[in-house]
């Protein structure tokens, strides 16, 4: 049986939770057996499987969630947030999907500001195989509308669950994600009926360079970094706008910011619909193979160097302080360095660490594990087990803003062995 742990915030130790105990690694850790017992103080479970501690926060694979998932029995709906800035294409891409043939029964909630949703009816006139296509008006989705949102993942996940197989989120240009997906994360009612498959973010290759670079006032949030370092897929759509010069400095731009999201480029939203539906950003068995992806494209790790941007502005923000960090490392890491490693950096820099995706190959343990998180909170279980003749490396990667690489090198290899 598996060994799965969850990092919170709000506990001052003992990041790591086990939720399941694993006989092969009670001996090798004297760390998680004490964890086991202060989690199944208050199981009703099975020897197996383990409740909550009453003063967890829910995240968007919930514990129990997590369990289904790995039995194959999460019956939650999937839902996708499809972000991008205004004009980027995202009620093009949503056409597409709705008028491709996968066989998935898709809700739509749209979200337009202003009294006509404009968005809505384009959106309906082109699509007989929408089942629900709900507006949300008059507001923005990360903001105003917030609850709005909950109102009705609920109602369509509670009353109407068989009608669909899929709910699929069209955000205002102007929205950030946060909140958005922060929705999934903490709303436990949502998280328990809904879980967020991914964020997938389009973006103008005519226009995207400029929106990315501009300068935006202290504390004020530049939407379309935000979309991209967000993202678990990003389309770079209307490429037919742009030189191939053009479209390779984009892209190099774009992964600098995300190192994690697979990237496709496009014309008028026609990519294949498994790239938008079905991807399991926030899955933690399939963590492991995109970090593997990912980690690989090492062109982006040490790109915001050269930048001054975070040493002496002091009234504006370049979005160039938004980027990826990846680590890629072989050795066996020590669980409870890890974990101090791992709450210190979220106590202190939790509100700039946007995304962060993990496979880690700790001392004792047969099987790699898997984290992600969002901002302060993680979540993380077993992966598959190394094989014997495989080597152990360890794949990390972080997106946030003004992340400090030499620090995070340094505290990773701190919990080396
Ligand atoms: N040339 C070109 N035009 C495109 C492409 N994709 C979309 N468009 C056009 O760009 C315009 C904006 O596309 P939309 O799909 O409405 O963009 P949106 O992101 O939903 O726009 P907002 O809701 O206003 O933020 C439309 O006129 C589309 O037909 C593309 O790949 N190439």
């Amino acid at each position: 049986m598996a060994t799965a742990f969850l990092v919170r915030r709000t506990s001052t130790k003992f990041l790591f939770q086990p939720r399941f105990h694993s006989s092969s690694s009670s001996s090798a850790s004297p760390f998680l057996p004490n964890l086991c017992s202060s989690l199944f103080r208050d199981s009703n479970f099975s020897n197996h499987a383990i409740s909550v501690p009453s003063y967890s926060r829910s995240f968007v694979s919930a514990p129990e969630s997590s369990l289904a998932t790995a039995l194959g029995t999460d019956t939650r709906v999937p839902a996708t947030v499809i972000t991008g800035f205004l004009g980027s294409g995202k009620t093009t891409l949503l056409n597409h999907i709705l008028t491709s043939q996968h066989g998935k029964r898709i809700a739509v909630i749209e979200n337009e500001f202003g009294e006509v949703d404009i968005d809505g009816s384009l959106v309906a006139s082109h699509s007989s195989v929408a089942e629900d296509i709900v507006m949300v008006n008059n507001g923005c989705l990360c903001c105003t509308v917030r609850g709005d949102l909950v109102k009705m993942l609920l109602e369509l996940a509670k009353n109407k669950r068989d009608k669909f197989d899929h709910i699929v989120i069209e955000t205002t240009g102007l929205a950030k994600p946060a909140p958005v997906i922060e929705t999934f994360c903490t709303d436990e009612l949502v998280s328990r009926y809904v879980k967020l498959d991914g964020v997938v973010t389009l973006v103008d290759s005519k226009h995207a360079m400029q929106h990315l670079n501009e300068v935006k006032p202290r504390f004020v949030v530049n939407e379309a970094v935000e979309q991209v370092a967000y993202a678990d897929r990003i389309i770079m759509n209307k490429i037919d706008l742009v030189s191939p010069d053009e479209l390779e400095e984009l892209t190099l731009k774009i992964k600098r910011i995300n190192a994690m999201a697979q990237l496709k480029r496009a014309k008028f939203g026609d990519v294949d619909v498994d790239f938008v539906l079905g991807v399991g950003g926030y899955d933690l068995d399939r963590i492991d193979s995109q970090v593997e992806a990912n980690t690989h494209k090492h062109e982006t790790k040490h790109e915001h160097k050269g930048h001054d941007h975070h040493h002496h502005h002091h009234d504006h923000v370049h979005d160039s302080a938004v980027s990826s960090v990846s680590i890629v490392s072989e050795g066996l890491l020590d669980l409870d360095e890890v974990d101090d490693w791992l709450e210190r950096l979220i106590e202190e820099k939790g509100e700039d660490l946007y995304r962060m995706k993990g496979v880690l190959s700790v001392k004792g343990y047969e099987q790699r594990y898997v984290f992600q998180g969002v901002h302060s909170i993680l979540d993380g279980c077993p992966g598959k087990e190394w094989g014997p003749d495989e080597k152990r490396v360890n794949k990390l990667v972080f997106i946030g803003k003004n992340l400090d690489e030499t620090a995070l090198r340094k505290g990773f290899k701190g919990c080396l062995m």
